[in-house]
């Protein structure tokens, strides 16, 4: 990276620019709210969510003018859309995730797998930063990094990003974190057939 360049001159996140504030002991959940000033949608979480990392692919909600987004799972039986549900609609609805977002302002307010065969189904996928609510656990990795250029980032800066993310203590990976991918593999490799006596 070039010395002259800050490296808190790389933005990643409004969530993580300027430090991670830790979680809290205890934590048990909040709400999250979408962006539009009238008739909001709210979504109940009722407990600490689990796994937040940083994602840099296109299909994740970004707020605007941020490299990454932001998002955490948490079981899909303690997600609650609580008002204004019939703004909610799918994004895409062939992707694993189904994405549930407002369709006034355009934030994603909780995201599905629907295929009971996937490795991760049970959990919902959030963005806690639609919470006024401190406490909620911080995001530890930064996940499909590569994938910010197919959003425009510059590849000659990926150097420069990678550093930041090293620096904020998120490591930089170009798909899940390695325990998350073992655990999609081992989920797999069990559903075969070929491994029979994993813990994960
Ligand atoms: N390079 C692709 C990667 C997309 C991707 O695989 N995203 C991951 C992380 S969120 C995923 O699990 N996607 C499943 C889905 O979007 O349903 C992109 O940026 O669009
Ligand atoms: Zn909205
Ligand atoms: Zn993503």
């Amino acid at each position: 990276m070039d010395d002259a360049v800050k490296s808190d001159a790389v933005k990643i996140h409004p969530a993580v620019d300027n430090g991670i504030p830790p979680a809290i002991p205890g934590f048990a959940g909040g709400t999250l709210t979408c962006r539009c000033s009238s008739k909001p949608v709210t979504v109940e979480i009722g407990s600490q969510v689990a796994h937040n990392h940083v994602c840099g692919c296109t299909k994740c909600w970004k707020p605007d003018g941020s490299l990454f987004s932001q998002i955490a799972v948490v079981g899909r039986d303690k997600v609650a859309v609580t008002a204004n549900e019939d703004k909610l609609q799918v994004v895409d609805d062939t992707a694993t995730i189904q994405r549930h977002a407002c369709r006034d302002c355009g934030v994603h307010m909780y995201g599905r797998i629907e295929n009971t065969a996937h490795a991760f189904y049970g959990l919902d996928f959030v963005h806690t930063e639609l919470s006024k609510e401190k406490g909620w656990s911080p995001p530890e990795f930064a996940a499909f990094v590569s994938s910010i250029i197919e959003s425009g980032a510059r590849p000659e800066n990926m150097g420069a990003v990678r550093a930041r993310l090293n620096e904020l203590g998120l490591p930089p990976y170009d798909a899940l974190s390695p325990p998350l991918m073992d655990a999609i593999s081992t989920h797999v490799a069990k559903a075969r057939g070929v491994l029979k006596d994993a813990q994960a």
